[in-house]
């Protein structure tokens, strides 16, 4: 069975990073299942159902810390319903679309509640590129209030830079900086707002690599630090044990083939997210509402309680 190709550069172009970013991943999941859905030739319920769990299984191999990859896929393939191709397919179109429309809302309204924490005149400092955090600033701004940027450049894939152009479109002064300078960039700061991967039960948050260095820093400094993540980021696995595990991508990212053979012979590591436990977490930030982080299980409990399925995965009596 051929996938679309939509499926295949979707699942490419995520996997390269050039589609990056948890919220980004999550949307263009399901709209490659839409696609997948929407063309598909399939001429029995069996074959099309098969066809959309090879999609799904297709994307979800692509990076495995996002959780809201799985989760779209999740929202997506457990909506698809029906006796025929065409109610299927309808229904997958359908899915996909909605979980497309709840990403949009979901950072609208999240925004609106961070810029609440954010003050007239205050400096933010940010870490990698997060369109939820900037939701967050863009409401804050629509809100009447001045802010200004500490953006972290986010070695080695430099979101920062992402991150910096966005905030210059936004009218926000932007000072640049490199991961090592935060600690004293921290003086000059009143928030620090991130993202997240990942939100465990416990409500320790993955995300890009140097997030929990930050925090431990902010904490010191008595800078709070603002996790804003819509509930797809919310890892339902780890209410039953499960861990988040941490992508580890190409050394070449961090040493070009050239420095490799100048430098010799050492082991390159390039782990593309880190944990931040909760105790150093100031608060969650959802559209569901603020959390402190040992508190984010009852929200997660409330939206993934029954379970965790794999609708991508066959099924055993097929
Ligand atoms: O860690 C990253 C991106 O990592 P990468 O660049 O490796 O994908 C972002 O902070 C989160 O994904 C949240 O982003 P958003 O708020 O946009 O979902």
């Amino acid at each position: 069975m051929d996938l679309h190709p939509t499926v295949e550069t979707t699942a490419e172009d995520i996997a390269s990073m050039e589609t990056r970013g948890a919220a980004t991943i999550g949307a263009a999941a399901a709209a490659a299942l839409r696609v997948q859905a929407g063309e598909s030739d399939a001429v029995t319920p069996e074959a099309f159902r098969a066809e959309l769990r090879v999609a799904g299984r297709r994307l979800h191999e692509t990076r495995p810390t996002a959780v809201s990859l799985p989760n779209a896929l999740r929202y997506v393939l457990r909506r698809m319903d029906g006796d025929e191709v065409a109610t299927l397919r309808a229904s997958v179109v359908k899915a996909a679309t909605e979980f497309e429309q709840r990403l949009d809302r979901a950072q609208s309204q999240l925004g609106a509640i961070g810029a609440n924490r954010l003050q007239d005149g205050d400096v933010v400092m940010t870490h990698c590129h997060s369109t939820d955090a900037l939701a967050c600033v863009e409401a804050a701004l629509d809100q009447g209030k001045h802010l200004e940027a500490i953006v972290k450049e986010t070695r080695p894939r430099l979101q920062g830079h992402i991150t910096a152009r966005a905030l210059r479109e936004m009218g926000v002064p932007v000072t640049l900086i490199v991961d090592n300078a935060a600690r004293r960039y921290l003086d000059d700061a009143d928030h620090v707002l991130v993202g997240a991967d990942a939100i465990a039960a416990d409500g320790s948050v993955v995300n890009k690599i140097g997030t929990s260095g930050l925090a431990v820093n902010a904490r010191e400094r008595g800078v709070p630090i603002v996790v804003a993540a819509q509930t797809i980021k919310l890892h339902p696995a780890t209410m039953t044990g499960h861990t988040v595990e941490i992508e580890m991508r190409d050394e070449r990212e961090v040493v070009s083939d050239e420095d490799r053979a100048d430098i010799g012979d050492v082991a390159v590591e390039n782990p593309a997210f880190d944990v931040t436990p909760p105790r150093h977490i100031d608060a969650i930030v959802t559209e569901s509402g603020q959390f402190p982080p040992e508190s984010i299980v009852t929200l997660m409990r409330e939206l993934f309680g029954d379970g965790v399925a794999e609708p991508w995965v066959e099924p055993t009596n097929e």
